[in-house]
């Protein structure tokens, strides 16, 4: 049975990469006022314009009407400093995009239980942190998370994990955490498809099904890059060889994803992917 996502606004913590597709997809397919907050008011600048750029190619490619790229537009607004989350508080469902780094997802998910509504959907598009641990900090202080109010303040933390880059990836995957309720979960599933995405659903585990299934190719080492990465493309019909994909990607770790010795070199070398220009490949520009 599927049920509504009753979101009737949405706020994105974060105008990097993945927050401003993330705002644009849901102003764009799911139709609803979006509020962006992002610490930098230059993050915030490069993203709008960036999703003016990416309507404006809709447009000019006839995927849209100038009428629908400017109603998009004039669905996102702007969350400013003197406000920080606190402008979040009559959003139904948040979607944190910041930095991939745990004590600050930590601190803002504590934030988010203080400030925010307790029925409020808190989601993270984090790619490798435990959506458990993120729950566990979105109960407030000195609330007993075995009680029921601090079980029901974790149950509303939700896994919503987007690929890059957002308008054009179609998947998302949804992740319970240990804590996170069948309406919650269902609620985010039912959000993720009207933004016009396809929605599979991970065990909270490292690099859930996507990434987890990624590694070993990464790590087999059985042949040359370019053999691999062949292979892979007009062998299984992958668009990308996992080792052009892994020149993009960071580390979990998890000891079951431990990463091979030739790629704990690289990055003992500092061979950082694209990140830097050289990996498996090197990139000139
Ligand atoms: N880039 C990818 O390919 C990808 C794919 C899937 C998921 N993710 C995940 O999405 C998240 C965001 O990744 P990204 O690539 O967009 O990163 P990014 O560095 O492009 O953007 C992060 C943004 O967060 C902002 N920020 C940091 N701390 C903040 C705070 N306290 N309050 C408000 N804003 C703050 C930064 O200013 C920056 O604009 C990460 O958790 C990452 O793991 C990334």
């Amino acid at each position: 049975m599927s049920i509504a996502h009753g979101i009737r606004a949405v706020g994105v913590l974060g105008a990097g990469q993945m927050g401003t597709g993330i705002a644009l997809v849901s102003a764009l397919r799911a139709k609803i006022p979006v509020l962006l907050h992002d610490r930098s008011a230059e993050q915030v600048k490069k993203g709008l314009s960036l999703v003016d750029k990416l309507l404006a190619k809709d447009v000019s490619k006839g995927r849209l009407t100038n009428e629908q790229a400017n109603e998009a537009k004039d669905r996102i607004s702007v969350i400013g400093p003197e406000t920080g989350i606190k402008g979040f508080r009559d959003v139904d469902m948040v979607i944190e995009a910041v930095s991939e780094n745990l004590s600050l997802k930590q601190s803002i998910f504590s934030s988010f239980a203080a400030e925010l509504r307790p029925e409020t959907i808190l989601a993270t598009n984090t790619s490798s942190i435990s959506i458990t641990k993120i729950a566990a900090s979105a109960i407030p202080n000195g609330v007993n998370p075995a009680s029921d109010e601090g079980k029901k303040s974790a149950s509303r933390v939700v896994g919503l994990h987007f690929f890059n880059p957002v308008p054009v990836m179609k998947l998302v995957e949804l992740i319970s955490a240990l804590q996170t309720s069948e309406e919650t979960l269902e609620r985010a599933r039912a959000f993720a498809i009207a933004s016009g995405k396809e929605v599979t659903v991970s065990k909270d585990v490292p690099g859930f099904v996507s990434n987890a299934l990624l590694i070993p190719f990464i790590n087999e080492g059985t042949a040359t890059r370019e053999d691999i990465d062949t292979t892979l493309k007009l062998g299984m019909n992958h668009p990308m060889g996992p080792l052009q994909l892994a020149n993009s990607i960071r580390g979990t770790r998890d000891s079951k994803y431990r990463p091979s010795i030739l790629l704990e070199r690289m990055v003992d070398a500092q061979w950082y992917g694209r990140k830097n220009g050289k990996g498996f490949y090197e990139y000139k520009d």
